[in-house]
């Protein structure tokens, strides 16, 4: 599937600033040059690492990316039209495998970006982080100096805050202290000037079934109802990802190049260790059907993100013997846990449809004149009245169990997570006895299930029908004790790698995934929405919540995990410097290294880990 759009792609980036020096498609130029760090993959921390390793001018950074560019496309840059360059040529359109679980669940299509940005060019601009002590249990897994304050200053370091103005602060209801947030990062972070009648309601709806609002969900404690901020450049309305935030402003520096369409195939090693690790020399990629060699002169970085960057190492050589043999490519380390402790947010939603045809996202598709409209509004930058094109996803909760299904069944639940735990024999088990923690000792502060609504029919259990509007309210169960594994079935970089979530193939699960569609008819039925609503479109009044779960879910698009940061014996691909196990110069800086799932959507996190990286690699 292409994006109609991509014409216009293309020509955009043969017009614009993109075709300044650093950014080529001359894979000819690239491969005679050598680098002192070959980060591979450009998406949100390659381009962030490569930013920051190249502000010292005594190194050389290239950057190789398997996708082009989207600058200028405005399916890309129009923050309301999140969702639109899923399933493009922006995608990587992976499907995860069909697997048992509870009982068999289907297959379920897996976004990831492929472009100069990566997954935040495709991603739905939510900007959020979780509570600190799901990064403090990062550190009590062995990655010293990796906790809390370490990220927060970090993730803070990437941002630059724009507050709303006293007008759009009061249609929301919020008190935004801008000190929970950088000033002088990149990436550009405000509040969608679009409020709908639905975002309006969120706080006292929430209110009414006993949630608290949180004026600082991004400041250690996301618990309770809040309004979240987008990465959204107030300057032009427009998506502030991460080419246009950390490469496209830098794009003339002579001591970093970018090299789009380049397919990296694996890493070549040297003949000689150093210290008994193995050293790697150069990368092998492909580009214009043609295949060529770069040479690696200090480090190579790899930062492909959760599914491809195992892909890499196991077609480098490094991960389990029994996989490396049946795919046909040679051992040179023998690390079982790369593409191991897979961890998602499973989704599940509710659609309602919305009385009277009220405007929503919806609209858009089915009203050509409001689409004319709206995008003249968008074009003209109109604050009074804002274009629904400004509109993203702001009205977020993050709930524990105990108020999602009460004390009772909470007790019962964690009971249930207690014994899997203590029965586990896999190698992260500590990281799972962590897990624990966030439902017994942190049960109040640490989120299990988010609560966020959408204005329009978003779901992927259904389809829209032509001339009606909707509402979407979704339950993504934010800590799964299901873990699941990505890896290679071939020794070819062109095969797609095999995802397998094993999606509810622990219970406790599934229990809480049904809960959470529960807890969605509470929100929509509360006196505050229940009046817009004329019909339970998804789940469906008569639907089966146990069924409806296990063949309508979705994924939030949040995989972590696969090259996880954690002692080598529990579990760990990369050390608490990001190295990987058994190599003197390959590090992974990605969403890949989160050994422990976090109760937020991911980027703000994985700009944090490369700022992070960056000083680690530059400051030894
Ligand atoms: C549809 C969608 C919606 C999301 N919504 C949100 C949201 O609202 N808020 C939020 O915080 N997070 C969201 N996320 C998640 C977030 O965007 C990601 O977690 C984050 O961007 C991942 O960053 P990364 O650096 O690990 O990988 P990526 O940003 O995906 O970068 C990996 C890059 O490596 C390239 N690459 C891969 N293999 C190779 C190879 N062999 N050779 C060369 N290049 C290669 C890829 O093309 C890609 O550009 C969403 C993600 C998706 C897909």
């Amino acid at each position: 599937r292409v994006s109609p759009r991509s014409s216009f792609a293309r020509t955009a980036k043969a017009d614009s600033n993109i075709v300044s020096r650093s950014i080529s498609s001359d894979a000819e130029r690239f491969a005679t040059s050598s680098y002192d760090y070959i980060v591979v993959g450009g998406g949100t921390a390659g381009l962030t690492v490569a930013a920051r390793l190249s502000e010292n001018d005594h190194y050389t950074v290239g950057v190789l990316e398997a996708g082009g560019s989207g600058f200028g496309d405005p399916i890309v840059d129009i923050p309301g039209k999140y969702g639109a360059d899923v399933g493009t040529i922006y995608d990587w359109n992976y499907t995860t495998t069909a697997g048992t679980g509870v009982t068999d669940v289907p297959s379920v299509p897996w976004a990831r970006g492929k472009m100069l940005g990566g997954s935040t060019g495709l991603n739905f601009l939510v900007w959020n982080r979780a509570s600190r002590h799901e990064y403090d249990a990062w550190e009590r897994l062995g990655n010293e100096g990796w906790n809390w304050e370490s990220m927060y200053s970090y993730m803070k370091k990437a941002e630059s805050f724009h507050q709303p103005s006293r007008e759009l602060a009061s249609s929301f209801g919020i008190d935004v202290s801008a000190s929970d947030y950088g000033s002088t990062g990149s990436v550009q972070i405000s509040f969608t000037k679009y409020v709908s009648p639905l975002a309006r309601k969120w706080f006292h709806a929430l209110e009414s079934l006993g949630i608290m609002k949180n004026d600082h969900p991004l400041a250690g404690n996301n618990v309770g109802a809040s309004m979240q901020p987008s990465d959204i450049d107030p300057r032009n309305t427009t998506r502030s990802y991460a080419a246009p935030a950390y490469l496209f402003p830098i794009a003339d520096r002579k001591n970093l190049d970018v090299l789009i369409d380049a397919l990296v195939r694996k890493i070549n090693w040297s003949s000689k260790k150093s210290g008994g690790n193995v050293v790697a020399k150069s990368v092998t990629f492909t580009s214009g059907g043609k295949e060529y060699t770069v040479a690696a002169k200090r480090e190579v970085i790899i930062s492909c993100g959760t599914v491809n960057t195992p892909q890499l190492l196991e077609l480098s050589g490094i991960g389990a013997k029994t996989v490396l043999d049946k795919a046909g490519v040679d051992l040179v380390i023998d690390l079982p846990s790369v593409g191991e402790n897979l961890q998602d947010h499973l989704l599940n939603c509710g659609v309602w449809e919305r009385k009277n045809n009220a405007i929503t996202l919806d609209t858009l598709r089915n009203n050509m004149s409001f689409a004319q409209q709206q995008a003249a509004l968008y074009a003209n930058q109109s604050d009074d009245p804002a274009s629904i094109l400004d509109e993203t996803v702001p009205n977020i909760a993050y709930l524990p169990l105990s108020t999602v299904v009460g004390e009772t069944d909470a007790k019962a639940l964690v009971a249930e997570a207690v014994a899997y735990v203590n029965a586990s024999t896999a190698p992260y088990k500590r990281a799972l006895q962590e897990q624990l923690l966030f439902l017994q000792q942190y049960s109040d502060v640490v989120g299990q299930i988010e609560f966020f609504a959408l204005d329009g029919f978003q779901c992927p259990a259904g389809t829209p029908e032509p001339n009606k509007t909707y509402t979407t309210f979704a339950a993504p169960q934010q800590h799964s004790l299901s873990r699941g594994s990505v890896h290679i079935n071939s020794s070819s970089a062109s095969d797609y790698p095999v995802i397998k979530p094993n999606y509810y193939s622990v219970p406790f699960d599934h229990k809480v995934a049904v809960a959470g569609v529960v807890y969605l008819r509470k929100i929509a039925a509360t006196s505050l929405y229940a009046p817009l609503f004329s019909t339970e479109i998804l789940p469906g009044e008569e639907a089966d919540l146990q069924h409806y779960t296990l063949t309508r879910f979705g994924t939030e698009f949040h995989p972590v995990g696969t090259a996880s940061m954690l002692p080598k014996t529990q579990g760990g691909v990369v050390d608490s410097s990001l190295k990987v196990y058994g190599t003197s110069n390959v590090r992974v800086v990605d969403a890949s290294i989160i050994p422990l799932h976090i109760s937020a959507h991911t980027q703000a996190t994985v700009y944090g880990i490369a700022e992070k990286a960056a000083d680690i690699i530059l400051l030894g």
